[in-house]
């Protein structure tokens, strides 16, 4: 694979919901490695960019490719190669985080062993004493290390995030950010929908500003300090830019 051939790509997207446009001309590529940030205020666009990767919304026009594969035409292929982890990661409460690891890697034809899971969950971050308890009594940050588990076992060459750190308290935050920049360094591309300036500029190498479904703005994020992508968000949201 070319290092610069994009794992997940967006070209010319259109999403409409009935008479609704909440994706425009969407245009957005992201390679092995790298962590993008999706920015943009309350409808901008960023959940239906990210449900269109995972095939549950439909291209009204334009493509999406996951490594290449389309979504609609190939759903199997592309669910291998894809983790996805929701604002809350959606576990078996009743299971401990060891079942509920090897449950999800099953459905995804993955085999670990006891052993394995331990090992997976313990790479996470997540305390030994809390594998084998139920995930009833987990927290939100526990869970989501859960879900980041999930993906390092199928070895998933993207990863789709919809505000993960929205109501983690800053130290689970910045763990998380920590955890997503190491599946990154190991070659997979993330894609970030985030409220979160800080954790975006913190882990993110590009960010991407959404308003009303277009891409207002990209940049590198080493390119901006914290209070100028303040700054720029703000000025979007205004309409000043
Ligand atoms: N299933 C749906 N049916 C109709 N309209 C929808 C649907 N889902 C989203 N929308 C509309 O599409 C637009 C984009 O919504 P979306 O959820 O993608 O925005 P978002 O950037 O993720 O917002 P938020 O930050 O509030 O989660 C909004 O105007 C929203 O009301």
């Amino acid at each position: 694979m070319s290092p610069n051939k994009p794992l997940l790509e967006a070209r010319k997207l259109v999403v409409n919901y009935k008479n609704h446009r909440a994706i425009d001309a969407l245009d957005l590529s992201v390679p092995a490695g790298c962590v993008y940030a999706l920015l943009g205020g309350n409808g901008a666009g960023k959940t239906s960019t990210i449900n269109t990767f995972l095939g549950f919304n439909r291209p009204t026009d334009g493509n999406v490719f996951i490594d290449g594969e389309s979504p609609e035409q190939n759903p199997a292929a592309v669910r291998a190669k894809l983790a996805y982890l929701p604002e809350n990661v959606a576990l078996y409460n009743y299971m401990s985080g060891i079942e509920n690891l090897s449950f999800f890697c099953t459905l995804a034809n993955v085999r670990i062993s006891r052993q394995q899971a331990h090992d997976l969950l313990a790479n996470t971050g997540l305390q030994a004493d809390a594998h084998d308890r139920r995930v009833s009594t987990y927290s939100k940050g526990m869970r989501q290390k859960v879900g980041l588990a999930v993906a390092s076992a199928k070895q998933a060459k993207v990863m789709l995030l919809d505000e993960p750190t929205s109501g983690l308290d800053p130290s689970a935050a910045n763990d998380f950010a920590r955890r997503v920049r190491q599946a990154a360094d190991l070659g997979m591309a993330v894609l970030m929908a985030t409220h979160d300036l800080f954790n975006a500029k913190q882990v993110a190498d590009r960010i991407g500003i959404m308003k009303a479904g277009r891409l207002v703005e990209e940049f590198d994020a080493h390119t901006v300090a914290h209070d100028e992508l303040e700054h720029k968000y703000l000025a979007h949201a205004r309409g000043s830019l």
